[in-house]
């Protein structure tokens, strides 16, 4: 799959939402950040955001929930427009059940892993799932700096979708920039949230366009040296 830019909205200026969301338009998705201030010591925006934010911007929603019991929460966010819904292993208690109700009601089902949970044990639920979200810092926070040590981990976990043959999409989300996309595409990403490197750039939406070429680039290099 050609890889896909998420400019996470969490870096934005929340008092202009919609005008934020218009500025990175040509992106793949918007990624929409909510935390409860109990899965993570943060607080965001939840459902009712979400649906004016549906109806402000044509580009898809990406919705990453850290939050505690998205079993009860998650399927709400389909319903308030969200093409995509994110959920953590480390809260979900069904998450067979949840992914399956996310994609009944419409959404793609997509889980994340924290930093410290690792993909292994949960190699039999991958067919369930549209997406998996590797963790590239702790959650909570925009603007941290990318943790280096999760690179084995996105690389293990491509290879165990390609064991399977499946079409799951590999998200990375956190400290992801020009200086570290190229790693994470050559591991095996294809699916790239930045917050900081796109808001904080004087032009979003040429940060988005410069992010994806970066990550098209690596991922060529990366299929033409396992090619050959
Ligand atoms: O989920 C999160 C943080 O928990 C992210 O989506 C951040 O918003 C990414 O921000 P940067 O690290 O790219 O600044
Ligand atoms: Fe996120």
């Amino acid at each position: 799959m050609a890889p896909q830019i998420s400019p996470s909205i969490l870096s934005a200026d929340f008092a202009r939402l919609a005008e934020e969301a218009k500025a990175v338009e040509g992106a793949d998705w918007l990624h929409v950040d909510v935390m409860d201030n109990h899965f993570v010591p943060n607080l965001t925006l939840g459902v009712p955001v979400v649906e004016s934010l549906a109806r402000a911007t044509d580009t898809p929603l990406d919705c990453h929930l850290m939050i505690e019991d998205p079993d009860r929460w998650a399927p709400q966010y389909v319903e308030a427009g969200a093409g995509s819904v994110t959920f953590h292993v480390e809260a979900a208690t069904a998450p067979v059940r949840l992914a399956r109700e996310i994609r009944a009601k419409g959404a793609r089902a997509s889980m994340a892993l924290r930093p410290a949970t690792p993909i292994e044990p949960y190699e039999d639920l991958l067919p369930e799932l549209d997406m998996l979200l590797i963790m590239t810092v702790e959650p909570g926070f925009g603007g941290q700096a990318f943790l280096d040590i999760m690179l084995p981990k996105i690389r293990r976990t491509r290879e165990l979708i390609g064991k399977h043959g499946l079409e799951l999409w590999l998200q990375v989300d956190g400290g992801v920039s020009a200086s570290t996309i190229e790693q994470c595409a050559d591991a095996g990403a294809d699916v790239f949230v930045a917050g900081s490197a796109v808001y904080g750039a004087s032009d979003p939406a040429e940060a988005v366009r410069a992010l994806r070429k970066q990550a098209e680039e690596a991922t060529s290099r990366a299929s033409w040296l396992h090619d050959h």
